[in-house]
């Protein structure tokens, strides 16, 4: 089943667009990691598949439904990113409270609040929380009733790097067990192994979408090879010169060792060269990740784009 369809979606806030023709689809069983810097129209995006608003243009589907039917809705869960509770209700009311809204089973209460490390904190009232526990609560409010689709906006803010892992593992599970899930972020570092699909959002306009192989192929970005030199570097480095075409080679020396970034294309002749040379002793490649990708995309107006317009 697909999760949801977006089909050409503009979006306007009266006069300013802030989504432009976005195609963008999720399937059950799958993690999407949606990106962009403050402003890029992640939350917007969010919005339209929660059907709080129609799209200026466009069509939006959500579990074969449209989106903010009732019978559609039930199927969702989400997490805000700014996540806030009455401060005098213990988690346990709380989530109770949130399953009686949303029609499901009071039974799953103390078991979700288990599975996102509550279960000692259930009966404090959430006024004595840290910010990582309330973000823990929204999760497991989020999760109430088995969502097929799950939304999660900046799931990880408050949470330390042990709970982050956690969080990402419980995701895993999830997605294994059908769930598709939307992982909207402007946190990149640990991300990488936990998602199927990256999407990349620029000013309301996708720069990329696909897995990391897939967009290491649209990125076209340099592959870093490190070389350590059998004898001398100078001769490997003559070997280097020799095998290629130069086109964007960059050579430099670093403790002893050549780091040449060469473009994909050229990467397997230029091993081969180096290989059969007998002038290097050890190699280690580094591909672009996600971050280093993340960055193209976003480009040289990185910083002007943090800011959004807002
Ligand atoms: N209610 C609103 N009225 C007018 N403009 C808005 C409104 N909400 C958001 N915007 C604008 O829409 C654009 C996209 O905002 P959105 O919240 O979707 O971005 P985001 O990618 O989620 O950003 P962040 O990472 O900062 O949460 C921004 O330029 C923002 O200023």
């Amino acid at each position: 089943m697909s999760c949801f369809r977006l089909e050409n979606v503009s979006f306007r806030y009266d006069k300013k667009p802030v989504l432009k023709g976005i195609d963008l689809r999720l399937e059950s069983g799958e993690i999407l990691g949606l990106f962009g810097h403050n402003g890029a129209g992640k939350t917007t995006s969010i919005k339209l598949i929660l059907g709080l608003m129609q799209p200026t243009q466009g069509t939006v589907s959500v579990l074969d439904g449209h989106a903010g039917d009732p019978e559609v809705a039930q199927f969702i869960g989400y997490l805000p990113e700014n996540v806030m509770f009455y401060p005098q209700l213990t988690g346990r009311e709380i989530l109770s409270h949130f399953a009686r809204l949303k029609g499901a089973s009071p039974g799953q209460v103390p078991e979700l609040l288990s599975q996102v490390g509550l279960a000692d904190a259930m009966d404090a009232r959430t006024k004595t929380y840290s910010k990582g526990m309330r973000q823990r609560l929204g999760l497991a409010q989020a999760l109430l009733g088995k969502p097929k689709l799950l939304m999660l906006d900046e799931p990880t803010v408050g949470l330390d790097p042990v709970a982050t892992a956690d969080l990402y593992r419980l995701l895993r599970k999830l997605r294994d067990e059908g769930t598709g899930i939307v992982l909207c972020s402007h946190v990149l570092p640990g991300v990488e192994p936990y998602i199927d699909r990256a999407a990349i959002l620029t000013d309301g306009a996708l720069q990329a979408v696909g897995d990391l192989s897939a967009l290491r192929r649209q990125a076209n970005m340099p592959v870093t090879l490190s070389l350590d030199p059998a004898n001398s570097i100078s001769a490997l480095e003559k070997v280097i010169d020799g095998a290629s075409s130069s086109n964007g080679l960059m050579i430099k020396t670093e403790h002893g060792r050549l780091r040449v970034d060469v473009q994909p294309s050229e990467k397997m002749h230029l091993l081969r060269a180096v290989m059969a040379s007998g002038e290097v002793a050890d190699i280690s490649i580094h591909q672009p990740s996600l971050e280093d990708i993340y960055v193209h995309f976003i480009g040289s107006g990185g910083l002007a784009h943090r800011g959004g317009s807002q």
